[in-house]
This record gives structure tokens, C-alpha cells and sequence, in this order.
């Protein structure tokens, strides 16, 4: 597991400041194009280019089961899991769509269903089958977080393999917002009850249990959650811990990424926990719906560049921003500097 700890790549900080001045350079009021500007100066930095670009998207979802899910905090069966990864490699799923209309390259990875799904195209990474309940021992072993971080380096190998460049990580796992919320309960030091959320539709009072469930389990493991690994073994999902995985070893390879909603922004926390300099390598698509992806965002200074109340995971709100981004790098590319089309300075 040492590669986790290896140093991040460095960006070009001369390449963003020669980004910056062409952005103040061409025809609209300094800043007027916001974000989008930092994100194009950003990116050129990252990229080591003056005109930087996106245009080549690769996404890997990865899917897992939870054995938390046996203490009913889902609205939904586990056995979607599997069914959606079948869905996934049919191409009918939000995300399939999504991914053709950016003409993306898609796979789906098996980090640890209960039982293996017997179509083709389904990328084997097997850490387990599921993870055991949380509220009576450790999610995993660490033989398996080592299986499950690997899986996420893997698949940014790939993404490289590819010419990719961009890297997006989505999620699939009936019961991950209760992973996802614990995680993020013991890494904030916050109670559970301030992170626990609807996931895929949950009652109020269904919600209060689940926080109930959630602190429960922070009490038994109190003592053995005293590192960011450590809260991945014990309180993670496998797909949770391949996200961290593969945003560690983007930032090593210099390959941008942009983080989807909750449970990846949770993962993604891990990874800045992990090695904080992961964080320059990260945009943040969307500010999910689930309660406490506000919290979680704002641990880790991030912006999202949509907010559009999705709650959906499977990477679709990132891959929904990445339009924006394309636009930001185009207009940073494209457009007239003040000299070039004759227009008058301020
Ligand atoms: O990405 C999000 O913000 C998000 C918020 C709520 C739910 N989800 C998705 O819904 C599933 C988890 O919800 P739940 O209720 O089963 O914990 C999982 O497959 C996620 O991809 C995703
Ligand atoms: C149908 C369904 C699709 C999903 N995609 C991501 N999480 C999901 C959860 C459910 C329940």
C-alpha cells in the first residue's frame, strides 16, 4: 500500500500565470467569466500547456456491496446493486447516456458485489463479496482496503492507456451514503446525525434512525478510527476506498479529475486526508442533495461548479459539469485578446 504515500505530481505554476495574464487579455471585463476562468487557468497549470483541454473524458464506475445495508438505512434492495451494474454494462443507465453524449469511454468495475454478475464488459477488482456490517466489526480487512485502493490506481492506468484527459470516478452501492456519512462523521469529528441524509429516499424518521445506526457505530470503533485508513477499513465501502485510490494516484500521474457528489466527495476528503497536495488535482462537479455534501465541501475549500439538487451518485453530476469546463477551456483558447480585435481597454 506504500504507493498511496507517494508525492503528488506538481503542477506548472509558470504555465498558470502565463494562463492568468491571457485571461486578462482577452475581450471581456477581467473576471467577468468567474469561475470559469480559474478553472481554465487551472487546468493549464495542471495540463503543463497554454491551451489546455478536456475534450477526452474517461470514467470508471465502481460498484460494491454494503453489509451495513442488513440494518435497512436504504430505501432500496441491495440487489440493485447488482442490477444496475447490469444496466451499467447494457448501457441503459443516467450515466451511459451521459457518457455517450461527451463520447466518453465508460467501464464499470466490480470492487466487491456479493456475488459476481455474469455479463461481459464488467472490469473484475474484487476486493470481497461486500463488505461486513459496520455496526458489529471492521467493513474490511486491510488486505481488502489494499485490493480496493488498488483498484482505483488501476483504473487510472488505464484512463492513461487511453490518451485520456480527464478522469471521472462514479459510484454505485445500495446503503454507501451510510458509508459515506460515517466516514465523513469521523473524519470532521462532527455527529453523525449533521451528515446523514435521505441517500436514495428515506423518511425523516427513517433518516433519524439511520444517524442512530451511524453513531451507534462510531461509538463501538471510537478507538480504532484514528487515521484516514484506518476510518476507510473500518467504516468503508470498497468502491468508496477505489474513488480514494484512484484520486491518489491521478494527482501522482498529473490527470485531472472532476469529483461527482456526495459519497465520491467523501472519498475525495479521504484522499486530501491522505495527501493534501491530491487536492490541487480535484474539480468538484456538483453539490449533491444528500444533507451533508455542504459540509464535506467545505472541509476541503472546494467549489462546485453545479448545483442542481441531483442525488443520484454513478458520476452523473460531474460528468454534467464537464460541458462547463470544456467551454472554459474553449473560450480561454478561442476567444480575441483586446490587441488582436481592436477593442479599448479600461
Ligand atoms: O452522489 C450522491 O450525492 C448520492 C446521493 C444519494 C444517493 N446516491 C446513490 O444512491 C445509492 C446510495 O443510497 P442509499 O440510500 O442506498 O445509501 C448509491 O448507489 C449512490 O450512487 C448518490
Ligand atoms: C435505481 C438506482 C440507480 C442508482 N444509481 C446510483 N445509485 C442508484 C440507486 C438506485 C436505487
Amino acid at each position: 500500500m506504500d504507493w498511496i504515500f507517494q508525492a503528488p505530481a506538481q503542477p506548472d505554476w509558470r504555465l498558470f500565470e502565463i494562463a492568468a495574464a491571457r485571461q486578462a487579455q482577452l475581450t471581456k471585463p477581467p473576471g467577468s467569466l468567474g469561475v470559469l476562468e480559474e478553472s481554465a487557468v487551472r487546468l493549464a497549470a495542471l495540463q503543463r500547456r497554454e491551451r489546455p483541454s478536456v475534450e477526452r473524458v474517461w470514467i470508471s464506475v465502481f460498484a460494491a456491496d454494503h453489509g451495513i445495508a442488513e440494518a435497512g438505512v436504504s430505501a432500496f434492495p441491495q440487489v440493485v446493486t447488482q442490477e444496475m451494474v447490469k444496466n451499467f454494462a447494457a448501457g441503459g443507465a443516467a450515466v451511459n447516456v451521459l457518457a455517450r453524449a461527451l463520447g466518453a469511454d465508460f467501464e464499470v468495475v466490480d470492487v466487491g458485489l456479493v456475488a459476481p454478475v455474469d455479463v461481459p464488459g464488467v472490469v473484475n477488482c474484487r476486493a470481497g463479496s461486500g463488505t461486513a456490517s459496520f455496526l458489529t466489526a471492521p467493513a474490511m480487512s486491510v488486505e481488502q482496503l489494499a485490493v480496493a485502493l488498488s483498484a482505483g490506481r488501476d483504473a487510472v492506468a488505464r484512463a492513461l492507456t487511453a490518451d485520456a484527459e480527464l478522469f471521472v470516478g462514479g459510484e454505485m452501492g445500495i446503503a454507501n451514503t451510510a458509508s459515506a456519512s460515517a466516514l465523513a462523521a469521523a473524519r470532521l469529528g462532527l455527529p453523525a446525525a449533521d451528515l446523514t441524509g435521505a441517500g436514495t429516499g428515506l423518511s425523516p424518521g427513517q433518516i433519524d434512525r439511520k444517524a442512530a445506526v451511524i453513531e451507534q457505530a462510531l461509538a463501538l470503533h471510537r478507538e480504532a478510527l484514528n487515521s484516514p485508513l484506518a476510518m476507510l477499513q473500518i467504516l468503508g465501502g470498497f468502491e468508496i476506498a477505489a474513488l480514494t485510490g484512484a484520486y491518489l494516484a491521478a494527482a501522482q500521474q498529473g490527470l485531472p479529475v472532476v469529483v461527482d457528489g456526495f459519497i465520491s466527495g467523501v472519498a475525495a476528503l479521504l484522499a486530501a486526508a491522505l495527501c493534501p497536495g491530491c487536492a490541487d488535482w480535484l474539480f468538484f462537479g456538483h453539490r449533491s442533495a444528500e444533507k451533508g455534501h455542504v459540509l464535506v465541501l467545505e472541509a476541503l475549500h472546494a467549489r462546485p461548479l453545479l448545483a442542481l439538487d441531483l442525488r443520484l451518485g454513478e458520476a452523473s453530476g460531474a460528468l454534467m459539469a464537464i460541458p462547463v469546463l470544456q467551454m472554459a477551456c474553449r473560450l480561454h483558447n478561442e476567444m480575441a485578446t483586446f490587441a488582436q480585435a481592436g477593442v479599448s481597454t479600461a
